[in-house]
């Protein structure tokens, strides 16, 4: 039977999640609505969804699956608006927010009206924004969370996994509080930091000129994501705020251990110091070894880190052909860095990846990295 879907928000998450749901030949139609007709029109035109709505409401009347796509803010007042609007009796109604404890609360209004409501995120994305960015494999081998409100039905959230098994993302269930203080941890807190960062730069600019040109590697590594959109950061800072205070107060204490070792100057300790985080770092699950049992889908991609030239491409195939190593999708994608493109390359197990990864370090000086 056909699955009429609708996507309120036309962005980044919202239209790569239609190019997601198309990817398979799955009978749907989808509904969009964005409050810019030109991101609407731009969605409709690259086949992200199939009907332009007038409306939010015209959009969301007659769905059987809603997702807000919306900066967290705005789904709080959409879901409000939502609760008086003509919807399915058997919808099912979700979003792609950052932030989860405040989507929760605002959803109620529907919940009490009988209607169910998944909260959900899709741990992935990029510091760009907008419809133009959109891509259909954003969400492969990511988590993507979903936060039921308690007494929801096992059943009502396998229809939505299934409904989003396209995604290839890897769905999880979670509770919206445990939620969000954990992607205050790995997410927004180290947002913040990126953008202070930022801002200590800029602030010593005018009696350093020079030092912005020095802001190279890893300067640009560490604050890629302070380019992201400042509505969408604006609206998770603040439905995130008590996390964000508690994730503060552990910096500040952090930043005065930091300091105190520098004043004391002991070689030893700052060896420590440094050597405790690269080996927590090194040791952090990428994305495909931390995989949790019930994943839907697992490649295992190698990034590349390219220069800009013709013939690398094909020079790197055939490295890999010589090998006789088999790949499973090749694509370059330039979200991590702005300086060098990124080839990413993925292989069916971890031991293709890792005799890829060997064999090209022997034929080639190109940086290789697993995320
Ligand atoms: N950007 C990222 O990396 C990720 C973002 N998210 C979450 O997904 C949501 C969307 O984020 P993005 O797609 O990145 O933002 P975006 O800025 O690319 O897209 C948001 C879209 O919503 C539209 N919009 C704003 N107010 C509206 C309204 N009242 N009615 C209809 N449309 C409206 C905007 O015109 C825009 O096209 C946010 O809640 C964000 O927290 C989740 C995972 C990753
Ligand atoms: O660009 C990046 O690396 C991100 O971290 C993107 C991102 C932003 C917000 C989310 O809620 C999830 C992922």
């Amino acid at each position: 039977m056909k699955k009429y879907i609708t996507i309120i928000g036309l962005g980044l998450i919202g239209g790569s999640l239609g190019l997601a749901l198309k990817r398979e030949d799955q009978d749907i139609h989808i509904t969009g609505f964005d409050r810019s007709y030109a991101t609407a029109d731009k969605a409709y035109r690259r086949g992200i969804i199939d009907t332009v709505a007038a409306s939010a409401k015209s959009a969301c009347e007659g769905a059987d699956f809603i997702i807000f796509a919306t900066p967290v803010n705005t789904t709080v007042s959409l879901l409000e608006e939502a609760s008086d609007w003509d919807l399915k009796k058997d919808v099912i109604i979700s979003d792609t927010g950052s932030t989860k404890s405040p989507i929760m609360e605002a959803a109620k209004c529907l919940i009490e009206k009988g209607f169910t409501f998944i909260g959900g995120h899709p741990m992935a994305g990029s510091h760009k924004s907008g419809v133009t960015a959109a891509k259909g494999h954003l969400f492969e081998n990511a988590y993507y969370i979903l936060t039921p409100i308690g007494d929801e039905s096992e059943e009502r959230i396998r229809t939505l996994s299934n409904l989003l098994v396209p995604t290839k993302g890897k769905i999880v269930v979670l509770d919206a509080l445990e939620h969000d203080r954990m992607t205050a941890i790995v997410s927004h807190f180290p947002h913040l930091v990126a953008s202070s960062l930022v801002g200590r730069l800029a602030d010593q600019e005018s009696s350093q000129p020079f030092v912005k040109k020095l802001a190279a590697g890893g300067f640009r590594d560490l604050t890629r994501i302070a380019s992201a959109d400042p509505t969408m950061w604006r609206d998770i800072t603040i439905q995130n705020r008590l996390e964000l205070l508690e994730q503060l107060d552990g910096w500040l204490q952090e930043m005065n251990h930091v300091r105190e070792m520098i004043i004391n100057n002991d070689p030893e300790q700052i060896f420590d110091f440094f050597n405790d985080a690269k080996k927590f770092r090194d040791e952090l699950p990428s994305t495909y070894e931390g995989a949790i049992q019930g994943a839907l889908y697992m490649t295992f991609d190698l990034h590349i880190d390219i220069p800009d030239h013709p013939g690398v491409i094909s020079e790197i195939t055939k490295i890999l052909a010589e090998e006789e190593i088999s790949l499973t999708n090749i694509r370059i994608v330039e979200t991590r860095t702005d300086v060098y493109g990124i080839l990413v390359i993925s292989f069916q197990t971890a031991e293709d990846r890792k005799a890829a990864r060997f064999a090209l370090s022997k034929a080639t000086d190109y940086s290789m990295h697993i995320l």
